[in-house]
């Protein structure tokens, strides 16, 4: 009898529930692609699992703006498909959506009523997927993260890291701003929601969920740099200066008062968890 099952093995937030529940199940692409749905459903009745989370999501945000009908199916139908699922067995279902939800005007940090308005493929197929979920009639949390870091996989800390060994000097916009994210702890907050899901069969809805404080990607690239000890300098420019085919939110901040209010959970410490993560690169 599985515990809990999660979608996803090899992703930053997967490897990271891999590390704090080891008795979970794991599905990878080869057991369950998210581009049949009807598979990802059929995975969770047979699993026996208690409880699901999907750490699984087509996240390739300028590629997914010429794949829309992959991304679509990965990032809307298989979560739609999972939630219908675990709805019919009773079972808790954890979901993690994202920033890119949102139009990203004005400063305020978002609430979780506040309007969506995607600015590229990727958000729009992630908002579809948070609709779907709250259509199905499944005991669901959505955990709307945002600038997911950490050791493994495909990051802007690793990103820069590469770069910055290479180069005197980076160009890194300065005017989109938000909240870094470590995946280690978006992983315990999933675990943490799901065992107050099974408690409590009333908990559920959205949540917002991000590392503190609030900064820029050039000022995070800075740190980045700083902690790594590189020495490539790190110039401010504006999102017209870096052309890519999505556009991304200028304000991507996340109010996270409700996850403390409800769950208990409080904003990570970014910086903090930068310092583990390059640590954990050194090794
Ligand atoms: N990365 C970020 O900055 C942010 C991420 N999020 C959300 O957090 C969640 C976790 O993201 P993160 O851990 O960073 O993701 P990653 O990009 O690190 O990993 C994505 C995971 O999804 C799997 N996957 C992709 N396509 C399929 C498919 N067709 N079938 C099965 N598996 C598939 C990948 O498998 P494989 O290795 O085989 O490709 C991989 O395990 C996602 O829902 C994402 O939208 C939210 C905000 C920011
Ligand atoms: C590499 C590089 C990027 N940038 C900019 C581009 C972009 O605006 C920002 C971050 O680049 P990335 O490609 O890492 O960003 P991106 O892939 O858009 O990251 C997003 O991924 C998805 C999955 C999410 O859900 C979001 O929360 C967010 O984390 O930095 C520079 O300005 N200079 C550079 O040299
Ligand atoms: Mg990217």
């Amino acid at each position: 009898m599985t515990a809990l099952l999660v979608f996803g093995r090899t992703g930053q937030v997967a490897t990271e529930l891999a590390r704090l529940a080891p008795d979970a199940v794991f599905l990878g692409r080869d057991q369950a692609d998210l581009s049949d749905p009807a598979a990802c459903a059929a995975a969770i009745r047979a699993s026996g699992a208690r409880a699901v989370i999907n750490a699984a999501a087509y996240t390739a945000v300028d590629r997914a703006e010429s794949e829309p009908e992959l991304a679509r199916l990965v990032n809307a139908d298989a979560p739609a498909a999972m939630a219908s699922a675990a709805a019919g067995l009773g079972l808790p279902f954890v979901h993690i959506s994202t920033d890119y939800v949102f139009a990203g005007d004005g400063e305020r940090p978002w609430i979780e009523t506040d309007p969506t308005g995607p600015l590229g493929v990727y958000g729009a197929t992630k908002l579809a997927g948070e609709q779907a979920i709250l259509a199905s009639g499944a005991q669901a949390a959505i955990l709307r993260t945002s600038w997911v870091f950490s050791a493994h996989g495909a990051n802007f800390v690793k990103t820069m890291l590469r770069l910055g060994a290479e180069r005197p000097e980076l160009r890194v916009v300065a005017d989109q701003h938000g909240g870094p994210t470590p995946a280690r702890a978006i992983a315990q907050a999933c675990l943490t929601m799901a065992e107050a899901m099974l408690d409590d069969r009333s908990k559920g809805g959205i949540y917002h969920f991000s590392g503190a404080p609030d900064t820029n990607w050039a000022d995070f690239a800075r740190a980045i740099m700083a902690q790594a000890g590189l020495s490539c300098a790190i110039t401010d420019i504006t999102t017209a200066d870096y052309p890519t085919p999505a556009a991304r939110p200028a304000n991507s901040r996340l109010d996270c008062s409700a996850i403390a209010r409800d769950f208990g959970i409080l904003r990570p410490d970014w910086q903090a968890g930068l310092v583990d993560v390059l640590t954990e690169l050194k090794q």
